[in-house]
Parts: C-alpha cells; sequence; structure tokens
C-alpha cells in the first residue's frame, strides 16, 4: 500500500480561522483544504502572510480552529481538551525550527535527550536512544560535543534528532534550511527526506527557500488563506 492509498496523516477540510474583530479582524485562513500523506515530505510555500505559520500551528494543536476539520494521525484535533492537545502534541509531533534552540551547556547528546527526560524516560535509556537517533543524522562520531564546538549544519542535525528522539509521527519543519549555506541546506534536506521515507512518519516543511524545492514529493501553494494548488516535487533525494 503506498501513501496515497492509507489515511492521510493530515486531513483537513474547509479550515477557517480568523484574529480580531470589526475593523482589525483578520481572515488568516479562509477554507483550507489539504491532505499529508503517510511517507511524504510535503512542502507549504506561499508569500509571506499567506496563512502557513497559522495553518500548521492549528495541525500542530497550538491553536484553535474556527471551523471545517483538521484531523491529524487519525485525531479530530478540533475537539480535544487542552490537555489532550498537550499529550497529543509531546508524544505524536516533531518541530524543527529555524533557529536550533539548543541548550548551550549541554552536549548534543544531552540535547537530544531532553524530550524523553521531560517525558519521565531514565536518562541512561534517554541518552541510549539519542545516541541511535544521533548516528541516524550522521552525527553520532560528535555526539558528546558541546553546541558551540558544531558547525551550523551539525547544530541543525542536532536540533532534527531532538524532533525525532521521541519517533513522532508527524515532523514539521519552520523555515529548517534559511540560516544554512547551500551545501549544508542540500544535506539537511537529504536527511528529512530520509526521515520521512525511513519510516511511516509524515514531514511538512514551511520554507521560502527555493533551493530545497526539488527535495519535496509534493508542493502545497497557499495564497490569501486558501491552498490554490498541489504540484508534485522533484522528489530529489529519492535514490541516495
Ligand atoms: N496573533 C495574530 N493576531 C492578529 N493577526 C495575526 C496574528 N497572527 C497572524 N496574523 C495575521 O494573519 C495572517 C496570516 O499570518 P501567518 O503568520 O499565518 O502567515 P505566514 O504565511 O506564516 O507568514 P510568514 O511567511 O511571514 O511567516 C497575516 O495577515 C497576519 O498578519
Amino acid at each position: 500500500m503506498t501513501g496515497a492509498d492509507q489515511e492521510p496523516a493530515v486531513r483537513c477540510r474547509g479550515l477557517t480561522k480568523h484574529y480580531g474583530s470589526g475593523n482589525e479582524r483578520v481572515d488568516a485562513l479562509r477554507g483550507v483544504d489539504l491532505d499529508v500523506r503517510i511517507g511524504e515530505l510535503l512542502m507549504l510555500v506561499g508569500p509571506s502572510g499567506c496563512g502557513k505559520t497559522t495553518l500548521i500551528s492549528i495541525i500542530t494543536t497550538i491553536l484553535d480552529q474556527d471551523g471545517g476539520s483538521c484531523e491529524v494521525l487519525g485525531r479530530d484535533v478540533g475537539h480535544m481538551t487542552e490537555a489532550e492537545r498537550t499529550h497529543f502534541r509531546g508524544k505524536s509531533i516533531g518541530f524543527v525550527f529555524q533557529a536550533f534552540n539548543l541548550l548551550p551547556a549541554l552536549t548534543a547528546v544531552e540535547n537530544v535527550s531532553v524530550p524523553l527526560l521531560i517525558s519521565g524516560v531514565a536518562r541512561e535509556v534517554a541518552e541510549q536512544r539519542a545516541r541511535s537517533v544521533l548516528e541516524e543524522v550522521g552525527l553520532g562520531a560528535r555526539a558528546d560535543a558541546l553546541p558551540r564546538k558544531l558547525s551550523g549544519g551539525q547544530q541543525q542535525r542536532v536540533a532534527i534528532g531532538r524532533a525525532l528522539v521521541h519517533d513522532p509521527k508527524l515532523v514539521v519543519c519552520d523555515e529548517p534550511t534559511s540560516n544554512l549555506d547551500a551545501k549544508t541546506g542540500h544535506e539537511m534536506m537529504n536527511i528529512l527526506r530520509g526521515v520521512a521515507r525511513a519510516s511511516d512518519r509524515a514531514l511538512i516543511v514551511v520554507t521560502h527557500d527555493n533551493r530545497t524545492f526539488e527535495y519535496a514529493d509534493r508542493m502545497a501553494h497557499m495564497e490569501d488563506g486558501r491552498i490554490i494548488d498541489v504540484s508534485e516535487g522533484g522528489r530529489r533525494g529519492e535514490q541516495s
């Protein structure tokens, strides 16, 4: 069974969201329809202010929608309590941000362990898992280095490791390559493609970085609060 035949990881239908009221009202989402398939890297692209952050914030249960439906990994996120959202987010979703947000006093392996330690996993078990994730992202040899001893690309690998350590089924990346040079950006996208392909995960990458478009399985083009087109991407990295 391929990703296209399976239930999607994310299914949004008619999703709406506004901010403010009266003259200040902004309709950020005006009826978004979007599927993200299991095993795919979907890029979400569009001009500044078109609603990308709002959309991923609803998908990741950080924001409430106004109307429409949003199912994520089989759960209707519009009907969860605050406690259920927090639990769901911690268990099922991984985040990679533009700023790496690593803790400077902790080594790579300690940084990657943090989400597991917070959820109560014993230190030894957490660090073992963190080491294997750092291997997965090609940083096994630098697992005991402090962030300041690592290059920007290596720090981003640590951030990806931290996002994956609890084996989330949905990974959301917000501008993951915009602080990286071209070569490192390509390395990063190869890793992210591998992350989507190697397991039953789905990845959403929000990006303005047209150097990375070729790594998408599909690209969702957003404009003025709607998805106006979904096109096939370049699928680079498929054979490597
Ligand atoms: N908290 C808020 N209060 C009021 N308006 C907001 C708020 N957050 C976003 N908006 C508005 O909603 C619209 C969509 O914003 P959003 O941040 O989702 O767009 P975006 O595509 O992520 O933009 P960018 O690429 O610049 O990050 C914009 O017009 C924005 O000004």
